[in-house]
């Protein structure tokens, strides 16, 4: 039978990119989805702003709500200082499977942690599981209408500090507005708005970047 997207995205990075190279794993990724078929990464140019507020922030905690293949994993941990560690969530068994060996081309695989599983059951589970006491950075990429519920989850769970950020994709296509007007009408946030294209395409998309005020 044919096979999967995911399956189709392994295979261009094992063919092309360099084993230990994240950046080659990146690029082999963004021309395949660029030039023969389009996936839901972040993609090149709302990766690049990712990169800068992962890079200005220097985090220790990281927190991914959405591994799909890994591509923003590898952007993320490609730019963390040792010791750090980031945590990706994934609810698909098959997406996870192949983000495991995306990850481990990349030969990032001991500074990510991928737990396989909903955001809502795992977010109350950090401290006592992974000794978690609040994490530095969040991007926010999995179900669109889980960005809300999950990040007041995590204000609940005492999962943020005064100054963690957190950056989450799609707020224009395909859209989180309750989740923008929250981080944006709510006090307990400062909220910018980071302006570029949804992957691989001329449409409008953005970053928003929300600092927890505490
Ligand atoms: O729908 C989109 N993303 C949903 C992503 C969902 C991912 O998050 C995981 N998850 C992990 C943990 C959970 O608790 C739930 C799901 C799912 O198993 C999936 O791997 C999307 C769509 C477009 N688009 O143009 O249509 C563009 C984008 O950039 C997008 O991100
Ligand atoms: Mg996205």
């Amino acid at each position: 039978t044919r096979s999967t997207r995911p399956q189709r995205l392994l295979k261009v990075v094992q063919k092309h990119a360099t084993r230990g190279d994240p950046q080659s794993v990146i690029s082999a990724i963004d021309h395949f989805c660029r030039h023969s078929e389009w996936a839901m990464n972040v993609g090149d140019e709302k990766g690049s702003i990712l990169d800068s507020v992962v890079s200005e922030l220097n985090p220790e905690k990281v927190l991914e709500l959405g591994t799909y293949c890994g591509y923003s994993t590898v952007r993320i941990a490609r730019l963390l200082p040792p010791g750090a560690r980031l945590i990706t969530l994934e609810f698909n068994a098959d997406y996870a499977a192949i983000a495991r060996q995306v990850i481990a081309w990349a030969g990032l695989e001991d500074k990510v942690q991928l737990v396989e599983g909903a955001s809502e059951d795992w977010i109350p589970r950090m401290k006592e599981h992974f000794g978690i006491e609040t994490f530095d950075f969040v991007f926010l990429d999995h179900w669109k209408d889980r960005y809300l519920p999950d990040t007041k989850l995590m204000e609940d769970c005492g999962l943020l500090r005064k100054g963690t950020v957190l950056l989450a994709d799609n707020v224009i296509c395909p859209g989180v507005p309750d989740y923008l007007e929250y981080v944006r009408n709510s006090l307990s946030y400062k909220s910018y708005y980071f302006k570029s294209h949804l992957e691989y395409t001329k449409a409008e998309d953005g970053l928003e970047k929300s600092v927890f005020l505490g």
